[in-house]
């Protein structure tokens, strides 16, 4: 549809040109009668190209619309889908960009280019076509130097598509900078370094403006050269064809030819360096639409996540690039236990948690439940069964109700045993709306206290097989502390938890742990390790 949109106004074209040459000729003729005649063809030619112009344009807004939202859904979807390990190793900052600002210079570069190229090629092919049937030997001239004026233009196209490319990864540089800024601009004002930083996000931007300057220079120097040499070859076409008017050729025919030629030379002059825009538009979709997971494939399982026995790792090996994380490492997770995980900062225990919720995968060895390989379990079916509190609470601005149910609809009995285990009675009295009370970006009108006892509800609530837990108590006071401790140890749920923190009488609650030394694991009883090995 959008193909046959572009190529209407080629009709138009060649309408005008027809009708430039008929009025012309008209002259020639020198009767009033055919000069009337002539006006009235261009006036249909006038009401007929209007009409075409909006049929065109209508096709061409509704099929850009369309196409846009497209990728946009497309590009969206790609990032969701991708796994969480491929999705940190770029920032989000580089994510948001391709969204807003590759799509701009896709919807503003792509379809302009392509509705002119469409244009361009039609007007070309149509020329070419009508000049054969005039003059055989000369449309086979025109046709030679097209193809002299391509390769000439060949010339440019890598350089066009790097430049176009390198405009892209600059603004995915600034994006970075400027969201880095925003995001520490409260440690930034408390240590004066304002200027500092904003000084950073000015190179930034102005490395990003200049790279765009470059690329308009570049493809502007491309168009400037052809068209250069598209005049050149204009006068010599002129030149030939005033020798035709000996030949007994008449004026409007002459004329014809002229404009056909002149249209035939322009659409070349004019293809070369907008195909070369819009390969590197088509990179730039590539590039927002690509998927970053080689892996996923792999890792679909198709088998329901039942836990009713054991977690079984052996053998297990992992390593972030070059960096060994575990070496060959065993160990059982019995169903309903409670694990604690112990290890020096940076001996891997946030990483083995990502590893069996399968977070991340890419390891050796084995993850097994029940006898079933986790690479063969549906992650959804899996993440339907755990839950997680992590040192890093993340918030919607949203309600207090939505942030625990996380939108899904629960009782009023359920609701209430969540906040009460999680301490929040006090908090949601306090506010004016209650549970309605709706939180500021990331929760910022709340205590970091709190924002952890709302991911706690919200564990909670969900009433998991597994409970994951990174560090959950580390921003309470002792005593709310040790009553999250032991509510979690009173769970049914099997637990397993990071924390640094020693709660007398309430850590020895846990059934096991699972201490991290250089890349190995020891698992002791809880009675053993405070027999044998903790230091209280
Ligand atoms: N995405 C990543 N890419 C590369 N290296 C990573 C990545 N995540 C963690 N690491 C490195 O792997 C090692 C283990 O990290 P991990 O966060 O699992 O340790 P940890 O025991 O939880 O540390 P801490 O107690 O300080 O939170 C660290 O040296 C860390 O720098």
């Amino acid at each position: 549809m959008y193909i046959i949109a572009c190529f209407i106004p080629v009709i138009d074209q060649i309408l005008m040109n027809y009708g430039i040459a008929l009025l012309l000729g008209s002259l020639e003729v020198g009767t009033m009668d055919y000069f009337i005649k002539i006006l009235w063809i261009l006036l249909g030619f006038a009401v007929l190209g209007a009409v075409l112009y909006i049929v065109s344009r209508f096709m061409r807004i509704s099929y850009m619309r369309d196409t846009l939202l497209d990728i946009r859904v497309e590009a969206f979807q790609n990032i969701l889908n991708t796994s969480y390990k491929n999705f940190n190793k770029k920032s989000r900052e580089a994510y948001i960009s391709n969204l807003i600002n590759d799509i701009n210079i896709f919807e503003n570069n792509f379809f302009l280019m392509l509705i002119n190229l469409i244009f361009r090629v039609g007007v070309y092919i149509t020329s070419l076509v009508i000049l054969f049937f005039i003059d055989f030997k000369f449309a086979l001239c025109i046709f030679v130097i097209s193809i002299i004026l391509l390769l000439i233009n060949k010339i440019f196209e890598k350089k066009t598509i790097d430049l176009q490319e390198e405009v892209s990864n600059y603004n995915e540089e600034f994006s970075i900078e400027v969201s880095n800024t925003f995001n520490g601009l409260e440690i930034l004002k408390l240590n004066n370094l304002e200027d500092k930083f904003l000084n950073k996000s000015l190179d930034s931007i102005n490395r990003l403006e200049r790279k765009k300057f470059q690329f308009t220079i570049f493809t502007d120097i491309q168009s400037g050269t052809t068209m250069l040499i598209g005049y050149f070859i204009l006068v010599g076409i002129l030149i030939y064809l005033l020798t035709l008017i000996e030949k007994g050729k008449t004026y409007a025919t002459i004329i014809f030819m002229f404009q056909l030629s002149n249209s035939s030379v322009w659409s070349m002059v004019n293809i070369p360096p907008l195909l070369n825009q819009l390969k590197s538009s088509s990179n730039i979709y590539k590039k927002i639409t690509k998927s970053t997971d080689e892996s996923l494939s792999i890792n679909k399982g198709n088998k329901a996540f039942s836990f009713n026995k054991e977690i079984e790792v052996r053998n297990l090996s992992f390593k972030y690039d070059e960096r060994k994380i575990f070496k060959d490492i065993s160990f059982k997770i019995e169903r309903g236990k409670k694990y604690l995980l112990k290890g020096a900062s940076g001996s891997g225990k946030s990483t083995l948690i990502k590893l069996l919720s399968k977070t991340y995968d890419g390891y050796s060895g084995h993850i097994r439940v029940d006898g079933v390989d986790y690479k063969d379990i549906d992650e959804n079916s899996l993440n339907r069964k755990l839950a997680f509190i992590y040192q890093d609470v993340f918030l919607f601005e949203d309600s207090i109700l939505n942030n625990i149910t996380l939108y899904k609809s629960y009782s009023h009995e359920q609701i209430s045993k969540a906040i009460n285990e999680a301490g929040l009675n006090k908090l949601i009295r306090n506010k004016e709306r209650g549970l309605e009370e709706i939180l500021w970006e990331n929760g910022k009108n709340l205590s970091g206290g709190e924002r952890q006892r709302i991911s706690i509800a919200r564990a909670i609530i969900k009433d998991s097989e597994i409970l994951f837990i990174d560090e959950a108590t580390s921003s309470l006071d002792e005593e709310l502390g040790r009553h999250i401790e032991s509510t979690i140890l009173g769970l049914d749920n099997t637990v397993i938890a990071i924390s640094h923190r020693y709660y007398e009488g309430i850590t020895e609650g846990y059934d096991y742990i699972l201490e991290l030394i250089d890349g190995n694991i020891v698992q002791y009883s809880i009675e053993e390790y405070f027999q044998e090995v903790a230091i209280i």
